[in-house]
């Protein structure tokens, strides 16, 4: 038996998805009151998103975490006007939010080179100021990662997420046979033979009471926050985290899974939502396969397998239940066709509401 708190202790403390540093803005450089001279400006401290960065080097390379822009100089007689500080950058990971301490978001950076001011430097001392300079801004800041993919993959351990990802994309991420085994998400792109690409991000396993921060917890919610669909994995024989816990069965483990989500965040629940049942190479799978399909069909009437307090509000209608097996490959195919045209529907409902708000918007102008 593999001891899971130690692995997820060991191989979790690697990953970092978000950090909290010090930024102060230099300061202003004296003035000369006798010849009127002019103090040089602070630096400003920027977060500047960078290719090919984590976070996790941030911590590494600076670990006191503090980022101050450079003084100003002073005015004397040889440079009336003082030298303004060199600007501070901090090189952060693509797809970050950058908030306050207090949660205030700053901005978002989502594309390389995009820049963010967190703190500005303060103004040199002039005649204004009585040559007195001012001090630059200081705060507390939080980097968020937050991944940004089409589509987030959600299941239980041992559903066969990553296997999924491996089998449809170009993505290598760890498979095993215990739970737990994905500590940290990862991103594959799906091909189409049209170019098109779709990014789908592989997540840690949610289990019963992630919300009570049992197993991972529910904090990697928060990376389908903005995905624009989700996809559900389920292993078609059901699964038991461990001899104590109970065992649970696909249509079970739907409804907890929609119930985690719920908890997490209610319009998480109402995304588009793919689901697949995998495994189906195991005996007995059809089976199991035409019970989920019946079960899902009427969930209310299978209410009672579940936890009183984790009966999800609403049951999820999906858009298509695709029976697979990530490893032997069936179903597969038609797993990646789904996935495009849902994603292509999702689109095209997204500008047709788009279409619709605006001719609202024109007859409304017209009525005025
Ligand atoms: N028989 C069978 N086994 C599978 C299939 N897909 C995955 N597995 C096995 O199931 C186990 C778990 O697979 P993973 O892909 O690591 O599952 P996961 O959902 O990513 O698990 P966590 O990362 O722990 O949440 C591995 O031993 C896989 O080999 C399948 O289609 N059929
Ligand atoms: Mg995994």
């Amino acid at each position: 038996m593999v001891n899971f708190s130690r692995i997820c202790l060991r191989k979790y403390g690697n990953f970092v998805d978000n950090l909290r540093l010090y930024v102060r803005g230099g300061s202003g450089g004296m003035g000369l009151p006798r010849l009127g001279g002019k103090g040089g400006n602070g630096g400003d401290v920027w977060v500047v998103a960078t290719k090919n960065l984590t976070l996790k080097m941030i911590k590494d390379r600076y670990p006191q975490k503090r980022f101050v822009g450079e003084a100003g100089s002073n005015s004397s007689v040889r440079a009336l006007k003082g030298e303004n500080g060199k600007d501070k950058e901090v090189f952060a990971p693509v797809g970050i939010t950058v908030t306050t301490d207090n949660g205030r978001i700053i901005g978002d950076l989502n594309a390389d080179g995009d820049r963010l001011l967190v703190a500005k430097g303060g103004s040199g001392g002039t005649s204004y100021s009585g040559f007195e300079p001012s001090k630059g801004q200081a705060k507390q800041i939080r980097l968020d990662l937050k991944l940004i993919a089409d589509l987030g993959l959600v299941g239980f351990p041992n559903a066969g997420k990553s296997s999924l990802l491996t089998a449809l994309s170009n993505a290598t991420p760890e498979v095993a046979s215990y739970a737990f085994t994905t500590l940290k998400p990862q991103i594959g792109k799906l091909m189409y033979g049209d170019y098109k690409q779709i990014s789908v991000a592989d997540l840690p396993g949610l289990i019963e009471g992630a919300h009570m921060n049992k197993g991972m917890g529910h904090k990697f919610l928060k990376h389908v926050e903005r995905t624009k669909q989700l996809m559900f994995v389920v292993d078609v024989c059901g699964f038991q985290l461990a001899s104590k816990t109970e065992f649970r069965s696909a249509f079970e483990a739907v409804q907890l899974l929609t119930k985690e989500l719920e908890l997490y965040k209610q319009e998480l629940v109402s995304k588009p939502a793919l689901l697949v049942v995998n495994k189906m190479d195991l005996p007995d799978a059809e089976d199991r396969l035409t019970e989920l399909q019946e079960q899902l069909q009427n969930p209310e009437e299978f209410s009672d397998l579940l936890p009183a307090d984790m009966i999800p509000k609403n049951y999820l209608t999906f858009r298509h239940v695709i029976p697979v097996s990530a490893t032997t490959g069936f179903g597969i195919d038609h797993l990646k066709s789904c996935i495009r045209q849902s994603l292509d529907e999702g689109a095209a409902e997204e500008s047709e509401a788009a279409h619709q708000e605006k001719l609202q918007a024109l007859r409304h102008q017209q009525h005025l």
